[in-house]
């Protein structure tokens, strides 16, 4: 088995013992930050497999929703359900990829190394799977000194590492040029397709386009909709969503 299967194996047959996080199911999920209900009432639900895309407008609240349901923060109101699991268990058994990456002041391969130890997996993954995100000649150079697309797949290894079952991505190939946001898409397209539930926010409809299996579109703090994307794509059916594709402005 090469190594990239041997990866690739592994990192699907990770969570077999446990009970399944998904399908997930939230009510009322409502968020105040200062005077500002950031989130109102929200309803969602998210099957077990897939690439759901998270769009609307800037402010809509999309990183927010991305954190409440990792539970890095708590709700003002309502429930978030991971099949019952407990939230830190919960949190475990995730990975949050955000815009800017967050890295260690270590090498590439230290930055590895690091989560894979804390996490108590086996630290030989390091070398596959900075090859898995096309950084194998770059392993020991200082993650700071990494261009903005590096970094971000370093970020995106180092969310993999711990053979996550739903890996959140909050905007993740806003700064990068086309080439790196396709390998970017191409990594999580290998992930999804492995059976890791992705939840990915973006603004850029042709990315949306290409890694979506369904669209949830957030607008006045509630899901205004949320549909396959073969639906939504041609004929988005909320007004603030269809002046959203066609690229009007939305207050
Ligand atoms: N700590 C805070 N205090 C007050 N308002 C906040 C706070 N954090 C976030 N907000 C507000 O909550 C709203 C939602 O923020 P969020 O970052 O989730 O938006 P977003 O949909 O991800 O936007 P963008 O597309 O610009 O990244 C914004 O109006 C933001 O200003």
């Amino acid at each position: 088995m090469s190594d990239v299967a041997a990866f690739t194996a592994r990192a699907a047959a990770a969570p077999a013992q446990m009970a399944p996080l998904l399908p997930l199911r939230v009510r009322g999920l409502t968020l105040l930050r200062g005077a500002t209900t950031v989130l109102d009432g929200l309803d969602l639900d998210l099957g077990r497999t897939g690439c759901t895309v998270v769009m609307g407008a800037n402010g809509a609240g999309k990183t927010l929703l991305l954190k409440l349901l990792h539970g890095l923060i708590q709700p003002t109101a309502g429930q978030i359900d991971w099949q019952g699991q407990d939230t830190a268990a919960v949190t475990r058994r995730q990975a949050l990829v955000f815009q800017t990456p967050v890295l260690l002041r270590r090498s590439a391969a230290g930055n590895l190394d690091f989560v894979l130890k804390a996490r108590g997996k086996d630290r030989g993954r390091t070398a596959t799977l900075l090859d898995h995100v096309g950084l194998a000649h770059k392993a020991q150079q200082p993650a700071r000194l990494l261009s903005g697309g590096e970094a971000q797949r370093l970020a995106l290894a180092r969310a993999l590492a711990i053979d996550p079952e739903v890996l959140f991505l909050d905007e993740p190939t806003a700064s990068l040029d086309p080439a790196s946001v396709l390998t970017i898409e191409r990594i999580v397209q290998a992930a999804r397709d492995r059976g890791v539930r992705i939840v990915f926010v973006t603004h850029d409809t042709g990315q949306a386009r290409r890694l979506a299996d369904d669209v949830v579109f957030l607008h006045g703090g509630r899901v205004a909709e949320h549909a396959a994307a073969a639906d939504f794509f041609p004929a988005p059916r909320h007004p603030a969503a269809r002046n959203y594709i066609d690229g009007k402005i939305v207050i």
